[in-house]
């Protein structure tokens, strides 16, 4: 019997561990290098097969209507593709979602949302996208999404689109929401936003991981100083962490992080943030939890 629903699927935060501006496209989009890592912390999405095709966000998410959720977008362009591939309409799909990451803050949940709906919606649908084709589909919508699909640490290159496996880090995260949503658009269109990093490459990366075992060591986040400007909570933020660490913030923010080599420490430094800060604790992930939804071509069990 073929599966009707998938409760409680995982869609995991990432971190940039670095990310350098290094050109941009005739388009105005920026070329960047960065190593995404996926970690523990995760929104959880619920999924109910519905009858007839249509697309229905159970529950609200403040700020973003049904229409413009990414979650919504990605799997009509899926259904879109259905109907191109089997030649009549997809058989549409509940989803229910669970939201603890923070919107605006580097974490790429909303891409992520969208990854998970992608990779279990054509598992229900048996829709036969390969991981290549998902990842593909996604990348209008988000330049985040195809690192989700793809499901494991990345050097990624391009928009993001570009992605190679990459060991990283084993170790656990401190994060802080320093209490703003930094809207990407704005980081990337500052004026002094530096945007001529010298290309590195996977291997630099990986030989400063194995000399160094400094996970958040290798290169700088360039869109960390427009941000901490525009948003002085985001200096704040990195000012404090700073004192257990390097610290750095991750995507376009506003989140900082730092590495700590085991939970004890973790907890230590969380049990000083101050309790204006939302701050947790998190572990590295080498694979999406998900990965193995799309490792048969979707032949539902
Ligand atoms: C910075 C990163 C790093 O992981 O993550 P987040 O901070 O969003 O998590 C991403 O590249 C975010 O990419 P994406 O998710 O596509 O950004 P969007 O919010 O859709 O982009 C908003 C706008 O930012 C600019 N933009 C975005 C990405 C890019 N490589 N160059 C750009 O110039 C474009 O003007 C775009 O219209
Ligand atoms: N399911 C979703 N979850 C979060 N944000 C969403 C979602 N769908 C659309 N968005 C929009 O995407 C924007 C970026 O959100 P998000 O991906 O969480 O942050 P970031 O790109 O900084 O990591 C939000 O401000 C929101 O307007």
């Amino acid at each position: 019997m073929a599966r009707t629903s998938l409760h409680n699927c995982p869609a995991p935060a990432k971190l940039n561990l670095f990310l350098h501006v290094t050109g941009r496209r005739p388009d105005g989009y920026h070329l960047l290098q960065s190593v995404f890592q996926l970690i523990d912390r995760a929104d959880t999405l619920h999924f109910d097969l519905r009858d007839d095709g249509r697309i229905v966000r159970t529950t609200e998410v403040p700020g973003v209507p049904q229409e413009q959720d990414l979650i919504v977008r990605a799997l009509h362009l899926l259904a879109d593709e259905y109907r191109r591939r089997h030649g009549r309409a997809a058989p549409g799909m509940d989803v229910a979602i669970d939201k603890i990451l923070p919107m605006g803050g580097g974490l790429g949940g909303g891409s992520s949302d969208a990854a998970t709906a992608l990779m279990v919606a054509n598992h229900l649908w048996q829709a036969g996208l390969s991981r290549d084709e998902l990842m593909a589909l996604g990348l209008p919508l988000g330049a985040d999404i195809p690192f989700f699909v793809f499901g494991e640490t990345a050097f990624a290159e391009g928009v993001g689109e570009a992605l190679q496996s990459v060991p990283g880090p084993d170790c656990w995260y401190v994060v802080l929401e320093p209490g703003v949503s930094v809207p990407t658009p704005a980081i990337f269109g500052a004026a002094d936003l530096t945007r001529d990093s010298k290309p590195v490459t996977i291997s630099d990366f990986s030989r400063y991981q194995s000399v160094h075992n400094e996970p958040v060591g290798f290169g700088k986040n360039d869109l960390q100083a427009v941000a901490a400007r525009l948003f002085p909570p985001v200096a704040e933020a990195v000012e404090w962490l700073g004192r257990y660490g390097r610290a750095r913030m991750t995507g376009s923010g506003a989140c900082v992080f730092c590495a700590l080599s085991s939970e004890s420490k973790a907890d230590d430094v969380l049990a000083q943030v101050p309790a204006k800060w939302k701050a947790w604790k998190a572990k590295s992930l080498a694979q999406h939890p998900l990965k193995s939804l799309l490792q048969d071509r979707c032949v539902v069990e």
